[in-house]
């Protein structure tokens, strides 16, 4: 049976990337996307903007929404502080089997729970079954269509505290407009636009970034 595109992207991370170095596995799979195939991961021009953002922060508990492969988590989760933790949900079950490999190979699987599953039915259960009070950071990155209806969910599972943020990717490219036009023009969050380009290419994209305010 032929090998997946997301095979192919670890296989080659096993194979150029150094084990417990976070920053070599970012490289290998920025190195093989954009040289061999393209792939979803958020990418370095994007990463810089998520790294910044979790710098700023500096999360105790962060969410991600969305694993796909594991790079924005490994990205995350080596910016983490001591007893940090970084959960992400992925639906896909061989994104996530491979996801879990990453995570592992790059050393950061202390700091990650990866939790396989659809995000409106995990969100319920992050305060009981994970022990979350309120997630600092949630990067949404996952299907498009789910992030409108997943802020709301955050809200009434009052998993957001005052000076929450959310950052979310693809904007512009596949496109969240229905997410922007619920963000900015709800008062409980004051949002940030940042332009960008869409992973490995010349198309343009953006983040946003919504705090919220209590
Ligand atoms: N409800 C859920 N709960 C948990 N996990 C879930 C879930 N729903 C889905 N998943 C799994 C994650 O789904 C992947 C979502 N991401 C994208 O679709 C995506 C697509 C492009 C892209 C594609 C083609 C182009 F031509 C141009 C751009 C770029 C990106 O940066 C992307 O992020
Ligand atoms: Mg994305």
């Amino acid at each position: 049976m032929n090998q997946s595109k997301e095979q192919r992207i670890l296989n080659f991370v096993l194979q150029n990337a150094v084990r417990g170095d976070p920053c070599s596995v970012i490289d290998a799979i920025d190195t093989y996307c954009s040289q061999k195939e393209w792939a979803m991961n958020v990418g370095n021009e994007k990463g810089l903007i998520l790294d910044k953002t979790v710098e700023e922060i500096n999360p105790s508990v962060a969410l991600e929404l969305g694993t796909y492969c594991g790079y924005s988590a490994v990205r995350i989760a080596r910016l983490l502080k001591a007893g940090a933790r970084l959960l992400t949900v992925e639906f896909n079950p061989e994104f996530a089997a491979i996801a879990k490999q990453m995570i592992e190979f790059a050393g950061v699987q202390d700091k990650v729970t990866l939790i396989e599953g659809p995000s409106e039915e995990i969100i319920p259960q992050l305060k009981k079954k994970y022990e979350v009070d309120t997630l600092d950071f949630v990067f949404v990155d996952h299907w498009k269509d789910r992030y409108t209806p997943d802020t709301i969910l955050l809200q009434e599972c009052s998993l957001l505290r005052k000076g929450s943020v959310l950052l979310a990717d693809n904007i512009i490219v596949p496109g969240a407009p229905e997410f922007v036009n619920y963000i900015r023009n709800n008062p409980r969050f004051q949002c940030t636009n940042y332009p960008s380009h869409l992973e490995y290419m010349k198309v343009q994209d953006a983040m946003e970034k919504a705090v919220f305010l209590g």
